[in-house]
C-alpha cells in the first residue's frame, strides 16, 4: 500500500489497497484527476528493485475507445516482469555466492581456529555445498522450476543454521558475516512467495496466435501442442473462429464464399463464436489451472474487421471484454508478421471468403496488427515470418519453456 502509481515516468498517484483474488491481484488506485484515462487503459506492476518494493505503471489507452468512467476497473499486466525478477533473483544469488567465497576465505586459517578435525572436515563441506546449491538455484531460476527451487532454498536454510552453529561454537569473530548470509535467505524467500503465485498464474495463461492468413499460425499453433505435450503439461489447442460445435458451425457460415454479409454482421459472427468457445471450452479448461493454446483470438476481430473493414474498434473492443465472461486476458500472444504477398503465396488454392479479399485488405489487416504489437509490447511477441518453421517454433518455445516447466 502507499506503492507509487506513475505514468511516463511520473508519479501520478498511489496505491489504495491490494486483494488477493483467485489468482489474480486487485489494486486500488487513486489517481490524479487531471489524467484522463480511457476504456482501454492498462496497467502493469514493475518490481523497480525486488527488495524495495513495486511501483505501477498506468498507460492511458487511446482516445478512439472513450473515456473511462471514474471508479471503473482497468486491466493489469503483472507478469510482464517475471524476467526482471529472474534477473533479480540470479543478481542476488550471484552475491550469495560471492560471500560464500567471502566467508571461505576468512576461514583460510580455519585450522588454527578448530582443532577438532572432524569439524573442520565438516565445515569445508558445508561451505562447498554452499557454492553448489547457489549453483543449482540459478540454473532452476533460469528454468523457473518451483519445486526445485523450494527444495534448494529449504537445504540452503539448513546449511546456513550449520554454519551458525560451527562459528557460533568456534569463532564469534565472523558473526557479521554469517548475519549477512541469512538476510540473503530472507531475501531468496522473499522473491519466493512473490514468484509462487506469478507461476501458477503463468502456467495456466492462456497463449495466442495471430498474424496475417499465411504467415503459419497454425502450422505454429500445432507444433507448440506437441511440444507442451511432450513435456507431459496438459494443455489444449482450440482454433477460432470454431474450437466447439456450435461455433464450428458459425465459422462455416462466416467464411463461406457463397455469401457476403455486410461487416457488422460478419463482426457479430465473429463474436458470437468467440462467446461460445470462450464459455463452453476456454473458461472451463482454465478454471483447473491448464494451459491453452488458441490459434486467433480477440486480436482477429480488431486487425480484420476493425482496421481491414473500418468497424468501430471501441464497440469491438467492448464486445470483446463481453465475450470474455470473465477470464483474463491472454498473457502472450505470439504475433507472426509477414508481408502480404508471401502470406497469399502460402494461402491454399481454394479460398475462403476473407481470403478472397486480396491484398489490400490484408495489407489493412497487417497494419492494424503492426500497432497492435506497438500498443502492447508487454504482451505480443512480434516474430518474423518469413522465417524457417523450426526457427519460429525454437523463439515461441523459448518465450514459454520456463513456464511449462513449473
Ligand atoms: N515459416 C514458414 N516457412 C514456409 N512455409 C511455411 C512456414 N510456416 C507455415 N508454412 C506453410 O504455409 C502454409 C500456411 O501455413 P499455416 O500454418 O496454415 O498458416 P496460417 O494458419 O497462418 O494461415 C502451409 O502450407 C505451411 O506449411
Ligand atoms: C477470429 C477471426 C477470424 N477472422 C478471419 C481471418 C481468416 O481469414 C479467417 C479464419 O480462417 P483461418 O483458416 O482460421 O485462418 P488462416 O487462414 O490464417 O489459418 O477468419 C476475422 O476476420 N475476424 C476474426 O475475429
Amino acid at each position: 500500500m502507499g506503492d507509487p502509481i506513475t505514468y511516463r515516468g511520473m508519479v501520478i498517484g498511489n496505491v489504495e489497497s491490494l486483494n488477493f483474488e483467485n489468482e489474480s491481484v486487485k489494486v486500488e488506485m487513486s489517481i490524479n484527476s487531471e489524467l484522463t484515462l480511457f476504456r482501454d487503459a492498462s496497467a502493469e506492476i514493475i518490481m523497480s528493485n525486488l527488495m524495495s518494493g513495486k511501483k505501477i505503471n498506468v498507460f492511458i489507452g487511446r482516445k478512439e475507445a472513450g473515456v473511462l468512467p471514474e471508479f471503473a476497473a482497468i486491466y493489469g499486466k503483472e507478469t510482464s516482469d517475471l524476467p526482471d525478477f529472474v534477473n533479480s533473483a540470479s543478481n542476488m544469488l550471484d552475491s550469495l555466492e560471492l560471500l560464500s567465497r567471502t566467508v571461505n576465505l576468512s576461514f583460510g586459517k580455519i585450522n588454527t581456529i578448530i582443532s577438532d578435525e572432524n569439524l573442520i572436515r565438516n565445515f569445508k563441506k558445508t561451505m562447498s555445498n554452499i557454492r553448489e546449491i547457489s549453483d543449482d538455484i540459478k540454473l532452476t531460476t533460469k528454468n523457473l522450476d518451483k519445486i526445485e527451487f523450494e527444495r534448494l532454498l529449504t537445504n540452503m536454510i539448513d546449511i546456513s543454521e550449520d554454519i551458525k552453529f560451527l562459528v557460533k561454537k568456534y569463532d564469534p569473530r565472523i558473526d557479521t558475516t554469517v548475519k549477512k548470509v541469512d538476510a540473503l535467505m530472507s531475501q531468496v524467500n522473499q522473491i519466493l512467495s512473490i514468484l509462487n503465485p506469478m507461476l501458477l498464474k503463468l502456467s495456466t495463461d492462456k497463449k495466442t496466435l495471430a498474424g496475417i492468413d499465411g504467415s503459419g499460425k497454425s502450422t505454429q499453433a500445432k507444433l507448440l501442442y506437441g511440444c507442451c505435450c511432450n513435456l507431459g503439461v496438459t494443455c489444449k489447442l482450440v482454433r477460432e473462429p470454431g474450437g466447439n460445435p456450435f461455433s464450428e458451425k458459425i465459422r462455416k457460415l462466416v467464411l463461406d464464399a457463397k455469401h457476403s454479409p455486410n461487416e457488422l454482421t460478419e463482426t457479430l459472427l465473429f463474436l458470437a463464436s468467440r462467446s461460445e468457445l470462450i464459455e463452453k471450452e476456454i473458461k472451463p479448461f482454465i478454471n483447473q489451472n491448464k494451459m491453452i493454446i488458441i490459434d486467433r483470438f480477440l486480436d482477429s476481430t480488431v486487425a480484420y474487421q476493425g482496421y481491414g473493414r473500418d468497424v468501430n474498434i471501441e464497440l469491438i473492443h467492448n464486445l470483446n471484454m463481453k465475450v470474455l465472461h470473465g477470464i483474463s486476458l491472454p498473457y502472450k500472444t505470439f504475433y507472426l508478421d509477414i508481408d502480404v504477398q508471401t502470406g497469399i503465396k502460402r494461402q491454399p488454392k481454394v479460398k475462403d471468403r476473407l481470403e478472397s479479399l486480396g491484398s489490400s485488405f490484408l495489407g489493412k489487416v497487417r497494419n492494424g496488427y503492426l500497432e497492435l504489437a506497438q500498443q502492447y509490447p508487454q504482451r505480443i511477441v512480434s516474430i518474423d515470418a518469413t522465417q524457417s518453421i523450426n526457427e519460429i517454433h525454437s523463439i515461441i518455445v523459448e518465450h514459454i519453456i520456463p513456464q511449462l516447466r513449473n
